[in-house]
């Protein structure tokens, strides 16, 4: 039997069925108004992205670092972590360029606390502009010391809120193939890491890079949070991310020089930057050392290749769980996702590094 259109009311409900509440967002406009950029910290987030362009096209021989918690879920423990890395950076920027990891958001593999911007009250309460207030305020703080601060961007829209204050940014590796995240690194004004996929599959973050260094139109928002329509010039500063995988560790010399091969038929710059968590640790922090440490062997002795090494640093060494709602349980200063390097390795491997590139300099 043909179905007859009735009238409206007797229509079915067809939108929003699974969609439990809608409530207002601030806009970016509002956020940036009450937490404003000044002129020292547009200095130190434009002279962060300017060292890593230059040492990501080999102008700079310096070896970049980035370096700090997995996750942010403490900005008062991420401040005094901060302070403590701008006292190193300072003392070793002469050989490295450090730049401090101030992740927000958090990709999971299935469920868990999405990161501070998502769920700042960690008690599943998603206070999402409490969150963002948070996250640009640690951002400028952190960035007031002189450290020029690195975000992952996870959700799309995110960046319209703190993207100024950032001077490097990464691409995860459960969203190196997506085109949305690449069309994003497209506008982004800093140099964005790509890593590779959670298999193993470097080729997805070569791509990746090519087409971030293209232009792209998509929808987007504009600084008042409306709907806009975006027309970026694409981005020449996306590079790879070598983070391991779950079939074991890839920052060999084997690995790198193959992916420096693929950028090169690409027509891409030649320059990989290493991850020594995740898959290149099997996530165990103690493995992170020992990553950093073969690392600075190979760079002694010459290799230009790897042009930045990554580390998950905290305060306090290892991790721990979340129980949502008891965050004043929690150990002060120590991880609640990946497991982290404590404060006192972290320093004696900055030195590491830093004497490395004083011995490739010969
Ligand atoms: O870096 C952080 C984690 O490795 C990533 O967010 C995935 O975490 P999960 O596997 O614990 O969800
Ligand atoms: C989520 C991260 O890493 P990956 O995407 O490599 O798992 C991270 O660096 O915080």
């Amino acid at each position: 039997m043909p179905l007859t259109a009735g009238p409206a009311d007797t229509l079915p409900t067809l939108d929003n069925r699974r969609t439990h509440s809608v409530s207002p967002l601030i806009s970016p406009a509002l956020l940036r108004q009450e937490h404003p950029m000044d002129a020292a910290i547009a200095k130190t987030v434009a002279e962060g992205r300017s060292a890593t362009v230059d040492i990501l096209n080999g102008d700079d021989d310096r070896l970049l670092v980035v370096v700090g918690p997995c996750s942010v879920h403490d900005p008062e423990a991420a401040m005094d972590y901060a302070r403590r890395l701008a006292a190193k950076a300072e003392a070793v920027r002469d050989r490295l360029h450090v730049i401090m990891r101030v992740y927000f958001e958090k990709p999971r593999t299935t469920l868990g606390w999405k990161g501070l911007i998502n769920d700042p009250g960690l008690d599943g309460s998603y206070a999402v502009n409490r969150g963002l207030r948070l996250a640009r305020k640690l951002l400028l703080d952190i960035s007031a010391l002189g450290l020029p601060v690195g975000c992952e961007f996870l959700d799309p829209i995110t960046p319209q809120f703190i993207a100024d204050t950032v001077s490097w940014g990464s691409i995860g590796a459960r969203t190196a193939a997506s085109q949305v995240h690449r069309q994003l690194c497209s506008a982004l004004s800093m140099p964005v890491g790509i890593k590779n996929s959670t298999e193993g599959d470097v080729q997805v973050a070569v791509d990746a890079t090519r087409a971030a260094a293209a232009s792209h139109v998509f929808p987007g928002i504009n600084a008042d949070g409306l709907a806009a329509l975006i027309t970026t010039t694409g981005n020449p500063d996306c590079h790879v991310i070598l983070r391991g995988s779950s079939a074991g560790p890839n920052y060999d010399t084997e690995t790198v020089r193959d992916v420096l091969a693929r950028q090169a038929k690409a027509g891409l710059p030649q320059r990989v930057i290493v991850d020594a968590s995740h898959g290149n640790s099997a996530k165990d922090h103690r493995r992170q050392a020992v990553v950093a440490g073969e690392l600075a062997q190979r760079i002694g002795e010459g290799e230009r290749g790897v042009v930045g090494v990554m580390l998950e640093s905290f305060l306090e060494a290892g991790r721990q769980d979340l129980v949502l709602g008891q965050a004043s349980a929690l150990t002060y200063g120590q991880s609640i996702t990946d497991a982290c390097l404590d404060w006192a390795t972290t320093d004696d491997l900055l030195t590491t590094l830093a004497a490395a590139v004083d011995r490739r300099r010969g």
